[in-house]
């Protein structure tokens, strides 16, 4: 199938209903169009102008899935924008689909240039820094963490998710918390291409859950928007043609500061979006979240829960997260607690050591998952002293020099750039 240019020809939004349906169309001799449909929790009141414009980005961010069936040299936005706007859609359809780039060979998406009509003022600013934080939860234990440190510095924040699946929902149910959640619905035809064997790959779906966060948040008249993610999302897996290669890249720093200055452009809102435990490595975030036991029976950080088309499963117990989450949180709880979260004892079982290898950088580059990075990974065992059957084959195979490389100090004290407020930057610092 062969593309010439990506559009955008219109968007509608139903306050009645909270249904915003999004068009795109793949052009050239035989054009595809698609319709994306993302209902937003109803709020009573007129639609304030910063929503129209949280749509706007969200229209065009929300593309990169109907992009990636043709990847045509060409993505037209609709509407003048701010540079700053600019600078985020270029990005996502660049550096956030450079996986995909990566596992399809197609190098010249990461040298896309979004175009966009003319040029947009900025829009006036609204405060929204002292409104209740939207603190959106994934089900895994980051989101765990911010949502207690928050309510526990009495800031009462509103759970948000989008098509919130079991887990999801059982977590909100743990914490106590009256959710809020929006649903998003991809063009169905899009899985009729992928099963006749169109392009396909991995997306940027934090920039997408964002922006559909921010939406709600503005609509429901509620502050920052409050993520978890970590330090070592903004690590790239592998270089590739020069160019950084990251799974997680909407989940990285260099994202969230561009969708925070799209956002105050475009919308006017001081304090659109941060993430709260950007400073953290994944070591940390696990420390801190086995001080809370309630959530033992519901947390999930397995993606296979995640599927679109599956959504019951929990810990799959084979896959690197699975792996990567059952090392960060063995140092932290005894080992019976970490079995019974899990529902599976890792460490008994040789048949994962070869992953286990992969994520202290034995095998391989950083797999293609939410894990974090090979230091911590570690730091973790060099913290763990019984004899599990994979523990004693692991301290076998790091090589000595491996160990100099990883040092506690550096994991576990907080680092990097953030862009937490000063506000919320103090109760971090009391939580730690
Ligand atoms: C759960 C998962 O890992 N899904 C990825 C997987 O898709 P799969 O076919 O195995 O299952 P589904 O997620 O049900 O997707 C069905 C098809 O729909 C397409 N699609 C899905 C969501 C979307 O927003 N747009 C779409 O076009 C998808 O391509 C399938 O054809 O493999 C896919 C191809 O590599 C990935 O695109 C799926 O990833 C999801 C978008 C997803 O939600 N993944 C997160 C669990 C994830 O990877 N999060 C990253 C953060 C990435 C970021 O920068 O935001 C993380 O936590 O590290
Ligand atoms: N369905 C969703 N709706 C809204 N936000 C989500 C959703 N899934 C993930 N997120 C948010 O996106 C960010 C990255 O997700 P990620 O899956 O890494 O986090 P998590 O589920 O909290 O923790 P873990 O890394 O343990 O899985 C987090 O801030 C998370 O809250």
């Amino acid at each position: 199938m062969q593309f010439d240019a990506m559009r955008f020809p219109s968007y509608a939004f139903d306050p009645a209903t909270g249904v915003a349906t999004f068009d795109y169309v793949l052009d050239g001799p035989s054009p595809l169009r698609f319709t994306e449909t993302i209902t937003l929790p109803p709020a009573d009141g007129p639609v304030p102008p910063a929503l129209t414009r949280v749509l706007e980005l969200l229209h065009v961010v929300a593309g990169v899935s109907y992009f990636k069936v043709g990847a045509p040299a060409r993505v037209i936005a609709p509407k003048p924008v701010a540079p700053e706007v600019a600078a985020l859609f270029t990005a996502v359809y660049t550096k956030g689909m450079a996986e995909y780039a990566y596992r399809n060979q197609l190098p010249h998406v990461l040298d896309l240039v979004v175009e966009t009509p003319g040029l947009l003022d900025p829009a006036p600013l609204i405060d929204n820094s002292q409104s209740r934080p939207l603190s959106a939860v994934g089900g895994g234990k980051d989101s765990i963490v911010t949502l207690e440190i928050l309510r526990a510095a009495g800031l009462d924040p509103v759970p948000f998710s989008v098509n919130p699946n079991p887990v999801i929902k059982n977590v909100n149910a743990a914490s106590g918390l009256p959710a809020l959640a929006a649903r998003r619905k991809l063009d169905p035809s899009l899985f009729e291409l992928n099963k006749a064997g169109a392009l396909n790959g991995h997306i940027p779906v934090t920039a997408i859950n964002s922006l559909i966060a921010i939406a709600t948040a503005v609509w429901h008249g509620l502050g920052p928007v409050v993520m978890s993610n970590e330090r070592s999302a903004s690590d790239p897996n592998l270089i590739w043609n020069g160019h950084e290669v990251n799974h997680q890249w909407s989940k990285g720093v260099e994202a969230e500061g561009l969708l925070r200055a799209a956002v105050t452009a475009h919308a006017g809102l001081t304090e659109p979006y941060f993430s709260l435990l950007r400073s953290l490595s994944e070591l940390h975030i696990a420390q801190l979240f086995a001080r809370h036991t309630q959530y033992d029976d519901v947390v999930t950080s397995c993606n296979k829960a995640f599927k679109l088309h599956d959504p019951t499963a929990r810990w799959c117990g084979d896959c690197p997260k699975c792996r990567f989450v059952y090392l960060a949180m063995a140092p932290a709880m005894p080992r019976e607690r970490l079995n019974h979260i899990f529902g599976h004892d890792l460490f008994a079982d040789p048949a994962q050591l070869p992953g286990f290898l992969e994520l202290l950088g034995i095998d391989a580059h950083k797999p293609f998952e939410c894990v974090g990075e090979v230091e911590e990974s570690l730091v973790a065992l060099s913290m763990l002293d019984d004899d599990a059957p994979v523990l004693v084959a692991l301290r076998k195979a790091v090589p000595p020099v491996a160990w100099t490389t990883a040092s506690r100090d550096d994991v576990l004290t907080p680092g990097g750039p953030t862009y937490v407020p000063p506000a919320y930057a103090k109760i971090m610092t009391d939580a730690l």
